[in-house]
């Protein structure tokens, strides 16, 4: 059995639908089982081309008996079936699924590359990570240097996820 955390993020339609539609399917892939999900904090759009609406992002940890590969493909197969349809680079999204850790393994391709390359540069990121993780990511104190904080106050927790998505 492996520990997988996936960071999800939502601005198209509604939000909680999405997370809360995505948390279900996530739980019935096989060999697979939603340890624990983040809060739900609610982010300003970083590097998209366009105005969109804010994000919501969380991050939840999963234990699997799927590959890094398998998971990955599953990721793609939820992002298609709540009708993600993929048209610009960063463009609004009813669902983004990213594999951020998979276990203590480094993946360096193309289509598929662990830990996420740019996780630890992404307040959106780093916060829900640091809710399932407080022994391993504090973040705080250097948060003014993350792109997710170039505006000075685009992340903003919404609430626990068994409130907003139950
Ligand atoms: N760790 C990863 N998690 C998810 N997708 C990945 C990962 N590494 C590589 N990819 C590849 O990235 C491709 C494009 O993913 P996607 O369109 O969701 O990118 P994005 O979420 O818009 O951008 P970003 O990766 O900057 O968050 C996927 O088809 C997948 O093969
Ligand atoms: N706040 C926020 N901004 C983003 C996000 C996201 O999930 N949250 N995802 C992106 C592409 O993956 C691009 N920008």
């Amino acid at each position: 059995m492996s520990r997988a955390v996936l960071g999800l993020g939502t601005n198209l339609g509604d939000r909680a639908e999405n997370l809360r539609a995505a948390l279900g399917a996530l739980g019935r892939l096989p060999g697979t089982r939603v340890e624990a999900v983040s809060s739900v904090w609610q982010t300003a759009p970083f590097d998209v081309p366009d105005k969109q609406q804010d994000y919501w992002n969380i991050c939840v940890s999963l234990e699997t008996t799927l590959s890094p590969h398998a998971l990955l493909g599953a990721c793609l197969g939820v992002e298609a079936a709540l009708g993600r349809v993929r048209r610009t680079y960063h463009g609004a999204r009813v669902i983004d699924l990213d594999l951020l850790l998979y276990d203590g393994a480094a993946v360096q391709e193309k289509e598929l590359t662990v830990p996420h390359p740019g996780m630890l540069e992404r307040a959106f990121v780093l916060f829900p990570l640091s809710e399932l993780f407080p022994e391993r990511i504090a973040c705080g104190l250097d948060f003014h240097n993350a792109p997710g904080f170039a505006d000075g106050g685009s992340v903003l927790r919404l609430g626990p996820a068994k409130d907003l998505l139950s």
